[in-house]
């Protein structure tokens, strides 16, 4: 039987969704019940990461020291992780995580950026914090170029390395050929982890492939709250896996009464699959970017599934959100004249 860590993704990618907007309580309740089921790992902060809070990203009702603060006390046996994109959080950022209780810290880089994670994560592995590499957006790589970037992670300090479907585009064979490259040469202490988006569905499917090949950490969000269609949808996962022989620690029934009684309510819109959603996976784009084509549909009038294709032609990657609203107004005008 094999052993998985679960990591819950609700309190930070589902904070896209939630337009940053969670409150200090809602974080509490849903973590309390996330604890309570058992999951042994949950992330809290901004969706962006450690000092997301910006014009670009937009502004979180509060701040992560905020969150982190409201919620780690609460805690009877999981722990708490925060993400860091370099570039957005800071080494400031990272010792006020540790101090507040943080135990893992996800360094974030597009997949062939590995190069600017080297400060954050050799800094958290020195302070004692179990340190992740967390490559982002990997459909846009091959296995080789994946490997090479996890290997400078792992260089730095890294003892997990995550292959990210930030866009959720990858199908099975796609999962299997990075995470069974990444198996293969990484030290054979490197753990594995994967993240899932569920734009086609793939989420569940996705992170089975994932283990199969040597991943032990999987991420998963309840009622899989998270950008785009959500994150593999961690109450489905549970149930696949205990009928699979899969150990995860959490309880089956607990974690469906959280996502129906405690992530559900909180929804702004009902997470699934719509035309905008799927089009993030069917073109490969950053599903983050979801609510941002959707305001500048709004805005301009040009439908966000053409926004969506359009970035994703243009191979945009996340840090240029800003350019969402000109490719828009560009967009407009060319079809207007
Ligand atoms: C900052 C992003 O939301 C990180 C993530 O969850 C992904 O790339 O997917
Ligand atoms: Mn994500």
């Amino acid at each position: 039987m094999s052993k998985i860590t679960l990591h819950d993704m609700t309190l930070r990618d589902g904070m896209h969704p939630k337009r940053h907007q969670m409150t200090l309580d809602q974080m509490i309740d849903i973590a309390t019940g996330l604890d309570e089921a058992g999951v042994p790992l949950i992330e809290v902060t901004h969706g962006d990461g450690l000092g997301g809070s910006s014009v670009n990203y937009g502004f979180p009702a509060h701040s992560d020291e905020e969150y982190l603060s409201a919620v780690i006390p609460k805690m009877k046996q999981a722990k708490v992780s925060a993400l860091l994109l370099p570039g957005i959080g800071t080494v400031e950022h990272l010792h006020m995580a540790k101090d507040l209780g943080v135990a893992t810290i996800r360094v974030a880089t597009h997949c062939t950026e590995a190069d600017v994670s080297q400060q954050h994560i050799g800094l958290a592995r020195q302070l004692g914090l179990d340190t992740v590499g967390f490559l982002m957006m990997a459909h846009m790589a091959s296995p080789e170029k994946i490997l090479e970037q996890a290997l400078l992670m792992e260089s730095y300090g890294a003892n997990c390395i995550y292959c990210t479907d930030s866009a959720g585009y990858m199908l099975p064979e796609d999962v299997k050929a990075r995470i069974g490259l990444l198996r293969d040469k990484l030290k054979p202490d490197t753990e594995l982890g994967f993240h899932g988006h569920h734009n086609l569905a793939m989420g569940v499917a996705n992170s089975l492939a994932a283990i199969e090949c040597g991943a032990n950490r999987i991420d998963a969000a309840a009622a899989g709250l998270g950008a785009g269609a959500g994150n593999t949808p961690l109450e489905v996962f549970v149930a696949v896996c205990d009928r699979m022989g899969i150990e995860t620690g959490v309880d089956v029934w607990k974690i469906q009464d959280v996502a129906e009684d405690r992530v559900l309510p909180v929804m702004d819109n009902i997470i699934r699959i719509d035309r905008d959603a799927l089009t993030l996976g069917y073109a490969g784009v950053y599903s983050s970017f979801l609510l941002f084509a959707k305001r500048a549909e709004a805005k301009y009038g040009v439908p966000a599934r053409d926004i969506l294709v359009e970035l994703g032609r243009r191979g945009m990657i996340g840090g240029q959100e800003d350019m969402i609203e000109d490719t828009a107004i560009n967009m407009a005008r060319e079809r207007a004249a």
